[in-house]
């Protein structure tokens, strides 16, 4: 799915209105009608809903919830944050369509004196400013705001938190913002939504779809998007009834020291249950029963060295490599790392202990074979790129270094962002919190060398590898729990994320 900024969201709008074609009433009605219908679901005609409406489209969407509300009987008030200018277009419609209904408080406010006193149950619903928002809030609205995020009511904004930017946050005013605990978005989920210091502000959010015109959606161009089961099907292909496993590409794993063995065993195994036909494991001697003993479908490289990395086998046999999981930093595996860099005709999975060692050498960035894929979490982004003050300057500096280095940078977390060498951004929408436990990058490795081994393209096995890699977290945790989801489970539930891809396929 494409994901835009709350610009261009407003721009297909426009465009469904002109094309479709819907009047601006009508399609504000649409969208009200899916909060109104979320809304019933959730909450009982016991509890009063209080809505703060804004002077833009974001305040008539409320209007009309409250319209749609009363009529099932809800007990609804509408406070209308008054900047001194009568209300226009379709919230002005709004706004009659309730004085003549009748059912509903209606309010109009210019200070904060005109708060509300609430009751502890009732529910407040956030709708005054959306994606119109054009400065941090400031003077009257700030302390509505100040005001609603003290109270301990159940908070739901409207398509975005009032004083949240659709994209960057860098110059807002943290404590403006309205904490909601949902937010009911239209169409796309907002750009700033997937940054982790957003969750205050957004509390759990859900898109709902409005019928946007698909015409408008496809014409508006994006370089940003939100991977989706579609995008990952096609990657996995079925196999051919005389497929061997000669079809399915021959990967290498460099990892493993001694103490951290658990990391190539890791690795090595949701790199075979990613679909690979032979892997090849190099370890320190050292770690050979370990491997042979838990993973007996890889075949072994034994470094000379007992306990850590210094040389690899011949490479003209391997289709892709991987390396860094559990390697450490010595000073013989950051020469065996740099030579390893020279010799390599084929891309390279870079995690853990091989980014850190780039780190401390950022000159061998330009050895990295092209379409090389680079896994850092946020500690190890910070010390390969730079610092950042928020998520959102940190993605541009990853666009800039997978452009400058024509690699693909997979910076890990909860919406795990890809960048590709030619600008794109893609979000991962799989995996939970359970995944948050040791290990668990090892196992993303592993898969995204199983697939790059077997000839996806680097971007298609980017893409692919965090989903399943998420997915199969999803399915581990239905049936483990998040606390109890250990690494291991993410590899073991891989084949029931590949079921899950291909069930409507089939
Ligand atoms: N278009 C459609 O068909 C659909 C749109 N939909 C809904 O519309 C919403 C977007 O509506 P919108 O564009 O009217 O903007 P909105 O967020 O209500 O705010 C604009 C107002 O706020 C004002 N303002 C801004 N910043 C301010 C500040 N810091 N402090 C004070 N004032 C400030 C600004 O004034 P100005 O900047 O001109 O001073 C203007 O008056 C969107 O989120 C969704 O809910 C849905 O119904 C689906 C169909
Ligand atoms: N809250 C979360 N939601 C979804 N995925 C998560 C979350 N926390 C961690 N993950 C995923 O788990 C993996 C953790 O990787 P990493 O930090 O390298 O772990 P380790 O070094 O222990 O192997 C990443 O793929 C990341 O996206
Ligand atoms: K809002």
């Amino acid at each position: 799915m494409k994901l835009f900024t709350t610009k261009q969201i407003a721009g297909i709008d426009k465009f469904t209105i002109e094309n479709e074609p819907i009047s601006d009433i009508d399609l504000m009605e649409r969208a009200a009608l899916q909060i109104t219908h979320w809304l019933v679901k959730r909450f009982s005609t016991e509890q009063k809903m209080v809505f703060f409406a804004g002077p833009g489209n974001n305040g008539g969407d409320a209007l009309a919830i409250a319209c749609q509300l009363a009529n099932l009987d809800f007990v609804c008030e509408v406070f209308l944050l008054d900047f001194g200018k009568e209300l226009k277009g379709s919230p002005a419609v709004n706004w009659k369509r309730l004085e003549e209904q009748n059912k509903v408080k209606l309010v109009k406010f210019k200070d904060e004196s005109g708060f509300p006193e609430l009751g502890l149950t009732d529910v407040i619903l956030d709708g005054m400013f959306g994606s119109g928002l054009s400065r941090p809030l400031e003077g009257f609205p700030a302390a509505i705001v100040e005001e609603i995020n003290q109270l301990e009511n159940t908070k739901v904004a409207i398509d975005i938190p009032s004083g949240l930017m659709g994209e960057d946050n860098s110059l807002n005013i943290p404590g403006n913002i309205i904490k909601a605990d949902f937010t009911l978005t239209f169409q796309f989920p907002k750009i700033s939504f997937l940054f982790p210091e957003n969750e205050t502000y957004t509390g759990k959010w859900e898109v709902l779809p409005i019928g946007l015109h698909p015409g408008g959606i496809e014409q508006t161009p994006s370089n940003t998007f939100f991977i989706e089961e579609e995008d990952v099907k096609k990657t996995i292909a079925s196999r051919s009834k005389f497929a061997h496993k000669g079809n399915f590409g021959h990967a290498l794993l460099i990892a493993g020291s001694f103490g951290k063995m658990g990391a190539a065993v890791l690795a090595s195994r949701s790199c075979l249950r990613a679909g690979v036909g032979l892997l090849t494991t190099h370890i320190p001697r050292l770690g050979y029963s370990i491997i042979q003993t838990a993973v007996p479908e890889a075949m072994t490289s034994i470094d000379q060295h007992d306990a850590i990395f210094t040389e690899f086998p011949d490479l003209s046999a391997f289709s892709a490599i991987g390396v860094g999981p559990g390697i450490d930093k010595k000073r013989n595996s950051q020469k065996a790392l740099c030579e390893l860099l020279e010799k390599a005709k084929v891309p390279l999975v870079i995690d853990a202990d091989g980014l850190n060692i780039l780190s401390e050498n950022s000159e061998w960035l330009q050895k990295l074979p092209g379409k090389s894929i680079l896994t850092p979490h946020p500690g190890e982004f910070k010390r390969l790129v730079g610092n950042s003050s928020n998520s959102y300057e940190r993605i541009q500096q990853q666009k800039e270094f997978a452009q400058k280095y024509h690699t693909i940078v997979i910076l890990k977390g909860a919406y795990t962002v890809i960048a590709t060498p030619n600008g794109q951004l893609f979000f991962n929408s799989t995996g939970n919190p359970g995944m948050a436990t040791a290990g668990s990058g090892d196992t993303l490795t592993g898969i995204l060398l199983g697939l790059l081994a077997q000839g996806i393209s680097s971007e298609a096995a980017a893409i692919a590898g965090v989903y399943l890699h998420g997915l199969a977290g999803d399915l581990a945790a239905r049936e483990k729990s998040e606390p109890a989801l250990i690494a291991g489970d993410i590899t073991d539930y891989l084949g029931k994320a590949f079921i899950e891809l291909n069930k409507e396929t089939n």
